[in-house]
């Protein structure tokens, strides 16, 4: 496409929301202005892009808000865009409001949507990886993993006052669709006594063994990530059978990870990557995520996008040295 000839960009969040996502939206629609180009923001993902609910972005009004959490935008998860139905309802919208590109802002769920989307309709997407689960190939980071991290560790830090007033084993559930990124990270850094991510399977015997003999003075601390195979209640019934005596409770942080201000780095890289999605829109790129690998922007092809079930070898290192 000649990209001289894009005049209107459609943006819109789409699956969880997670922080960054406005200093993201703030970023596009700076660049884009600045490059004469109109952003109109569709609600609610990819509903909005059915339903044709559009609003006007202009930078001025988002500029104070690239410190606030969730979307402004609104997010959704649409069962109605799954169905090709959904999709050429979508195309009508972009044919009536003439939008010339699109931009989202999302995990590999809306990437998977744009791809099919792509089947129908012939305009550039660019995509943003906007999710606190940090389970996509093409960025080391996606938007909204690191506020999420600092948001569990907060929380677990008071969980372990408590847990050490009683002497008390205490599980912490933190999110993960299917990944154990935001538990080995958290886990990691706030001395966990055990952490149990999807893709490690060894960990748990390991575990058992250690809460067996545990009559300690001090709090026992275990993370689990929400897509643990063993799950958070049977891991819970587990310790119980090895040791009776325990008095153990379970805390699931849960939807409070995906709130709050986004962190320093959360804000600069929603700027960054908002930056760089239309940097590489007006070069040509087309069905390309924008993403950070070595601290530098790279591009992605959708199809190369799929979810990461990969923790890097250092990082398990870690996990065997002081997860388990
Ligand atoms: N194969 C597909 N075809 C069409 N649309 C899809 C497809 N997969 C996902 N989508 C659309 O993308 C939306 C977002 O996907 P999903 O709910 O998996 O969240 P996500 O983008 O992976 O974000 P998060 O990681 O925060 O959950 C879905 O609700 C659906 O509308
Ligand atoms: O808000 P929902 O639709 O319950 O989704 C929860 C899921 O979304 C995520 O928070 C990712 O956005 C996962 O970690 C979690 O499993």
């Amino acid at each position: 496409m000649n990209t001289n000839k894009i005049k209107h960009i459609g943006v819109f969040t789409s699956g969880g929301d997670s922080p960054g996502m406005n200093a993201a939206l703030y970023a596009i629609t700076k660049c884009a202005e600045v490059n004469e180009i109109k952003v109109s923001g569709f609600r609610k993902g990819y509903e909005g892009l059915i339903d044709g609910d559009l609003i006007p972005l202009k930078s001025h009004d988002l500029q104070k808000l690239v410190h606030q959490g969730g979307t402004i935008l609104k997010t959704a998860r649409s069962e109605r865009f799954m169905t090709l139905q959904g999709r050429e309802k979508a195309l009508q919208t972009l044919r009536k409001a003439h939008v010339d590109a699109l931009i989202a802002i999302g995990g590999d769920g809306t990437f998977k949507g744009l791809l099919a989307f792509s089947e129908i309709c012939d305009i550039p997407f660019i995509g943003i990886p906007g999710t606190i689960d940090n389970d996509l190939a093409g960025t080391d980071y996606t938007l909204g993993f690191d506020s999420a991290v600092n948001t569990a560790i907060e929380n677990i830090d008071k969980i372990r006052d408590t847990a050490e007033s009683h002497n008390r084993v205490f599980i912490v559930e933190v999110m993960g669709r299917d990944s154990g990124y935001i538990g080995i990270h958290s886990g990691l850094v706030v001395g966990a006594n055990g952490i149990l991510i999807p893709e490690s399977t060894q960990d748990l015997h390991l575990l058992l063994e250690k809460v067996k003999n545990y009559h300690s003075e001090d709090a026992f601390l275990i993370v689990v990530s929400e897509g643990d195979e063993t799950g958070t209640d049977l891991v819970a019934s587990k310790i119980k059978e090895v040791n009776p005596d325990i008095d153990l409770r379970i805390t699931r942080l849960g939807h409070v990870q995906r709130g709050g201000h986004p962190s320093a780095f959360d804000r600069m890289l929603g700027i960054r990557l908002g930056a760089a999605s239309i940097d590489v829109l007006l070069r040509g790129s087309e069905n390309v995520m924008v993403g950070l690998y070595n601290n530098m922007i790279c591009t992605t092809p959708f199809q190369n996008v799929v979810k990461q079930h990969h923790i890097d070898e250092e990082l398990q290192d870690l996990l065997k040295v002081f997860g388990s």
